[in-house]
């Protein structure tokens, strides 16, 4: 692999025989190697110990939990395993996605629904994105309906995140656009009345390992809205006038849901933001 890696900066080099410039090229790759995991283990640290934090502050015995999706809600699922053992918490989880009800099933903790829970005390989960008013984009995942249905039955809604989702306005980190859920036979109509209304682009999100597009756990499309980031945006009013549209079933922005958001940051520590 690390002779993979020598090929693709200078193949030429690395046959040549020149022994200095092949050292300095060993050097570099190693440096760069080192550099990019040490990244990755910071922002790793970082969703760890925002995920910790929050449950640390708001899971309490007897209490109905709401479990979010993403790569950020694992740890704090792995927290909330910890203490139910520890301490012996009695505690119901109520899942946001097929993701969310694996992790629950997974570390053997008690799975709810809301046909027996409609109300949770909290619901922790991540975002793509949150802004100095705390207006969140969330779907990355391709999880958003479910778990706004969660977090509006719960009193709070409690959210972890790294550094790099911390933003003061929408768009200024994450570029991937607001996803909307669509159902699938609308997706054209909506992307046209979307963009000739405020703008921007609306892309139909393709899977990865499957050809076609991405179907959502509840069987819908994903259209991500590159919104026109020039403008000022009343989130609010957005977010209603495409719910408006027929087809559309939920968008990712979250708009005055979120109580508290929590930053893992680089150095360990985790700033807070309230609503
Ligand atoms: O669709 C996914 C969910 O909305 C996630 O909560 C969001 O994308 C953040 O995920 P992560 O913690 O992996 O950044």
């Amino acid at each position: 692999m690390f002779r993979q890696l020598l090929h693709s900066l200078s193949p030429s080099l690395v046959h040549s025989g020149r022994r200095n410039s092949l050292a300095y090229i060993t050097n570099r790759a190693l440096f760069s190697t080192q550099t990019t995991a040490t990244a990755k283990m910071s922002l790793e640290e970082a969703k760890k110990c925002a995920a910790y934090k929050a449950v640390d502050e708001y899971v309490k015995d007897n209490t109905v939990v709401g479990v979010g999706s993403g790569s950020t809600v694992v740890y704090a699922v792995h927290r909330i395993a910890e203490r139910v053992k520890a301490e012996g918490l009695k505690l119901v989880c109520i899942p946001t996605s097929f993701q969310a009800r694996q992790l629950i099933i997974e570390h053997g903790l008690v799975l709810g629904d809301l046909e027996c829970n409609p109300r949770l005390d909290c619901a922790i989960d991540g975002a793509d994105e949150v802004d100095a008013k705390m207006v969140l984009i969330k779907g990355g995942g391709g999880c958003l309906l479910q778990e706004k249905i969660v977090a509006s039955c719960a009193d709070r809604l409690v959210v972890i995140a790294d550094y790099t989702k911390d933003s003061a306005k929408l768009g200024q980190q994450y570029r991937k656009g607001i996803p909307i859920e669509v159902a699938p036979m609308a997706y054209v109509p909506i992307k046209g009345k979307v963009e000739s209304r405020f703008g921007g682009t609306l892309k139909l999100r393709m899977a990865v390992a499957k050809a076609g597009p991405v179907v959502t756990d509840n069987g819908n499309f994903i259209l991500d809205w590159s919104f026109p980031a020039d403008k000022e945006h009343d989130w609010d009013a957005v977010n209603r006038d495409i719910m408006m549209i027929p087809g559309v079933v939920d968008t990712g922005l979250f708009v005055g849901m979120a109580t508290k958001a929590y930053f893992g940051q680089q150095d360990g520590s985790v700033t807070e933001r309230s609503a």
